[in-house]
This record gives C-alpha cells, structure tokens and sequence, in this order.
C-alpha cells in the first residue's frame, strides 16, 4: 500500500496543527486541562501508556488518526494478520503474528495453513529445551549440558540476547547462555575460551544459512569441538553439540546437521521479527518453554489489542502517530529509547534493528520516492547512566529528540527497595524536566540571594535556562516478566508497521545491506588471493585495500 493522495491531503491539515502548536508550551496545555494525562493515557496488554507529555492536542491528534485512516492502516493490519503478500519487493507474506497465535483458527499463506507447521516447530522447541534443562541432552562425551552458545547476527541474535538479560531472574535453572554475532574472532575465542566443549551445545541460528559472519563463527565453533572433544577428522560427534535454527534447512543439511537437529522456521517470518519462532530456542531453554510460551502469550496480547482497539485507543498506533508527528514536523531525526531497568540494556539495540531496517527507506512500496520524512534513527543506553552521559543533548541541545521511558515498577530485590526507588525517582524527574525546562524567572528568583554581580548572574541564568517542551514517552509495566516483554516487543513492532504503512514503504525487505554483504566477499577474495582479478573499485578503497594486504 503506497501513500495515497487522501494521505497526502493529511499534510496542509497537520502542517497548521504544528504552527498553532509550534510556539504552545506543554505546561499550557496541562494548565487548561485538567484531565489531560487521564485523557492521553491507556492501558493494555500489561502496559500502562502515559503520552500526555508530547506536544499535542485534540486536533493534531484527530488529523494525525485521520491520516492513518487515510493510509489505509485498517485494511493493512488485516492485511498482514490474514497473511497477504504485503511484502511486495520479495513477494512475501509477513506472519510472526501467527507465531504467537493460541487461537484454533487456520492462518493462510500462498494457500496454506500455515499453524499445524508452527505448532510442530513450538512443540520441537519445547522439547529441546525440556531435554536441555533436565539432562536428558547429553553431549558426545555422556555429560549433560551447561552452556549454550548461539550463534547468529541481526534477528538471529539480537531477540534471544536482548531477552537473556531481560529475564535472567527466569533462567537461574537452566543453562548458561552466550551470544557470538560479530565476525571479529576475539568475541568467539574469549567465549570458548572459559568453555567446556564436553558440556557445551551450539546453535547456529541463521534465516538464509548463508550469512557469512555466522558461517565463519560456525566453523570455528565446530573446529573448537573437534579438536576439545578429540575427535578424528571425519568424526561427526560434533553433531550431539550443534543444533541449526533456519528457514533453508536444506543449506543446513549441506553442511552436514542431521535433520533431527535442525529447526525450522519460513520465510514469511522477517529476521528481525523472528524471535518468536524457533530462533527462541535459547530462551526456551533459558527460561523454560512454559516461561517461553508467556512470552508468546504477552505477544498475543498485543497483537489482540492492535487488531481489535479502535484507532484512537490503541497504543502502537498512537506512539505511531506521534512518531511521524515529530518526524515529519518537528524534523526530529533521533528518537531515544530509555529503560529505567538495567536488564533491559539491550533493548535499545533490539530495536534499532526492528525500527531502522524496517522503515530506514526513501522509496515508497510502489517503487516512487517517498515525499515524507521516515524512519527516525533509535538509540539510547539504560537509566541513569544516560543521564550522565546523553541527557544533557536532549535537555539543551538544538535538535528535539523524543524519547520513550520504559519503567517497570516492581523490583526483584526486596533488600534494595530503596535503591530501586532511587531509580524510579529519576526516571520520573528526567520526564519531568523534559517537559517542564526551568525559566529564566525562576532561576532568577532562586539566585536572588546571591551576592553575585549582575552580569555574572546574568550569564549564570542564560545557561542554566531549560526551556523545556521536549516530549516523551512514559511506559509503566508492572515487572519484566516473559509475559511483559512480550508485550512490549510487540507493541513496538506493531508501532513500526504502522509508522511504516502511514509513510507508504515495505518495512520487510532490506535491501540496503545487501550492496555491502556483495563488495565485503569480492574484497575478501581480493585480499586472501593477491591474484584474483579485482574489481573495479574507486581508488580510496583500492589504497585501502592496499595498505591492509601489506600490514
Ligand atoms: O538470519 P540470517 O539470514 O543469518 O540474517 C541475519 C540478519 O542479516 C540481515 O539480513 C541483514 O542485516 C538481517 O535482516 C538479518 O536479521
């Protein structure tokens, strides 16, 4: 679905939105309304949004809900929920929904039914992890399992990493989990470094089974258990400790996983939308199939509330909406991602995958260029560290960066209740003076006693000035468990297709990394074979190239 003209004519509406609202302060609009944050709040699927702090009103709202209506948002939705082809440059349906699906419905793509596949693959998962976590898996040398290496980039890895930490309380008894994603050989060689290859097992976790970064760490991992479980040459014990997750299960049986150790998944599941599928092997077994299946459950949750909340009262389309506000009208090119949680840590990164290889595009899905503004760049460390870091750029610098505040509000350790309340202070008081700034007029009035000479104080006030009116986020969840991290993941997900379908693009392909994938092999070749004819590069890369073929 490509912006329609209906879509555009949003554009005049909405730019006058934004100049009646350009010069309002945020603490007006409170001021004139009482209700403003029971108004722009709402609960769902284990989340409680609080979006009154943005700069809105009732009218940029309704044109910006109007715009979404007019891109057609409802009929897309449905669209990829009934599993049509909507990822159009690869002729693909898009369905990670269905992988979270516990209805008893048929879900059809290319005229099948795509869940007694899924169900199958759930329950392999669930086993594999049983068998993992009782002992009952035992490597080549009869020793059950301690450590699980996955091995995978992008979607393949960043899912599982991102949820390890996040639910680490949940996997005290399951194996140790370790993550290999960048190409660089230091990562994996500390990794195997504290390993026991007797008691380790490796999945080797990879859409295409063809991404170069994790054959090359596959390879090495397997020599590691050859040689550390002294195995000749043409021994393939190796197997009992390498499991394949993928989509192209014959690439893996090329290269010699028996077809009981591999998992599946398909193609209408995008990478960075797979870690419901069997790419979730590791958390299963982190946190148990059943903790997994909560996760899968949290999912749904959201994935209900998306497709069944009206427009106006539904949380990914209202962060949607918001989204595109800024980005288009306020040119806000960053968006920061905030979690008052250390166990989120790399969320962030999660999401930078999710959100810019989705919409980080220029070209519409009808092959025209895009007349809006699209994807904002993502970014953002866990509080408080930010705050000291960061925060500063977005309390006084120039550019307005909206940021989203992730605050789950119990804390795991009842001995550190303070501590947490620490920590939850800040989250609040960094929103606060987000919104709020601090005039020149108070500061004046709290200078006042001073004895400083007046062009000091004068200078004093022009930098320690907030102006405030940056907005943000809130989003309360009431603990990190797999059934709220399944929600939240969900839920943003559900708010990049929406900002996706508003600006028109095909947020399932990727086609900018490709160029890169394809010039990295032909300068491999290059440099490992002096002789091989090189290609025709421009002549900063070919100095390069040189230098790094003498060091
Ligand atoms: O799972 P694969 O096929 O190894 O791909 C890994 C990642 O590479 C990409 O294709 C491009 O970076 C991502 O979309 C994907 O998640």
């Amino acid at each position: 679905m490509s912006v329609s003209l209906s879509n555009m004519s949003f554009l005049p509406l909405l730019q006058q939105d934004y100049t009646r609202l350009q010069p309002v302060h945020m603490r007006d609009l409170f001021a004139a309304d009482a209700q403003r944050v029971a108004r722009y709040s709402l609960s769902a699927a284990n989340l409680l949004l609080d979006y009154s702090k943005n700069r809105i009103d009732d009218g940029a709202l309704e044109n910006l809900f109007g715009l979404a209506e007019a891109s057609g948002l409802g009929a897309a939705r449905d669209a990829m929920f009934t599993g049509e082809a909507i990822n159009n440059t690869e002729g693909r349906a898009v369905l990670h929904t269905a992988l979270r699906y516990n209805g008893s419905d048929a879900v059809m793509a290319e005229g099948a039914d795509v869940m007694p596949g899924i169900r199958e693959q759930r329950r392999r998962v669930a086993d594999c992890a049983h068998a993992v976590r009782s002992g009952k898996l035992r490597g080549a040398s009869g020793k059950a399992i301690s450590d699980v290496i996955n091995i995978g980039i992008g979607g393949s890895d960043l899912g599982p990493a991102m949820l390890s930490q996040a639910l680490a309380p949940y996997a005290r008894t399951g194996p140790t989990l370790h993550f290999v994603s960048n190409v660089d050989p230091v990562l994996i060689s500390d990794i195997l470094t504290d390993l026991n290859p007797a008691t380790t097992l490796i999945i080797v976790a990879s859409k295409t089974f063809t991404t170069q970064e994790t054959l090359a760490n596959a390879s090495l991992a397997r020599q590691w258990l050859i040689s550390g479980l002294g195995l000749a040459a043409d021994d393939t014990a190796w197997r009992q400790h390498m499991l394949a997750v993928t989509a192209r299960p014959d690439a893996a049986k090329a290269l010699g996983y028996p077809e009981d150790q591999i998992f599946c998944f398909w193609d209408w599941v995008g990478g960075r939308y797979s870690l419901w599928s069997a790419v979730g092997l590791p958390i299963a077994m982190a946190i148990g199939p059943e903790g997994f299946d909560e996760l899968l459950a949290g999912a749904e949750e959201m994935d209900d509330h998306f497709r069944s909340a009206p427009l106006r009262e539904n949380m990914p389309v209202i962060m949607a909406v918001l989204g595109i506000w800024y980005r288009q009208f306020f040119n806000a090119q960053s968006h920061a991602v905030l979690p008052y949680s250390q166990r989120l840590a790399r969320l962030p990164a999660y999401l930078q995958q999710l959100d810019m290889e989705s919409n980080g595009k220029s070209i519409k899905k009808d092959g025209t260029a895009s007349g809006w503004a699209t994807g904002p760049v993502i970014w953002g460390e866990p509080g408080t560290n930010g705050q000291h870091a960061f925060y500063q750029l977005i309390h006084q610098g120039q550019d307005l960066i909206p940021c989203d505040f992730l605050v789950p509000t119990a804390h795991e350790a009842p001995a550190h209740a303070e501590q947490h309340q620490i920590l939850m202070a800040n989250a609040v008081a960094q929103a606060e003076a987000l919104m709020c700034g601090k005039s020149a007029q108070q500061l004046r009035v709290e200078l006042a006693k001073s004895s400083l000479p007046a062009e000091e104080l004068d200078l004093l006030v022009a930098h320690k000035t907030m102006l405030g009116n940056r907005p943000s986020n809130f989003l309360l969840m009431p603990e990190l468990s797999p059934k709220v991290l399944g929600s939240i993941v969900a839920l943003y997900e559900h708010k990049v297709f929406c900002q996706g379908v508003i600006w028109g693009l095909n947020s399932f392909d990727q086609w900018g990394v490709e160029l890169g994938k394809q010039l990295a092999s032909q300068i491999l070749s290059e440099m490992l074979d002096p002789n091989a004819r090189a290609a025709e590069h421009d002549p900063s890369t070919n100095a390069l190239l040189a230098r790094l073929r003498q060091s």
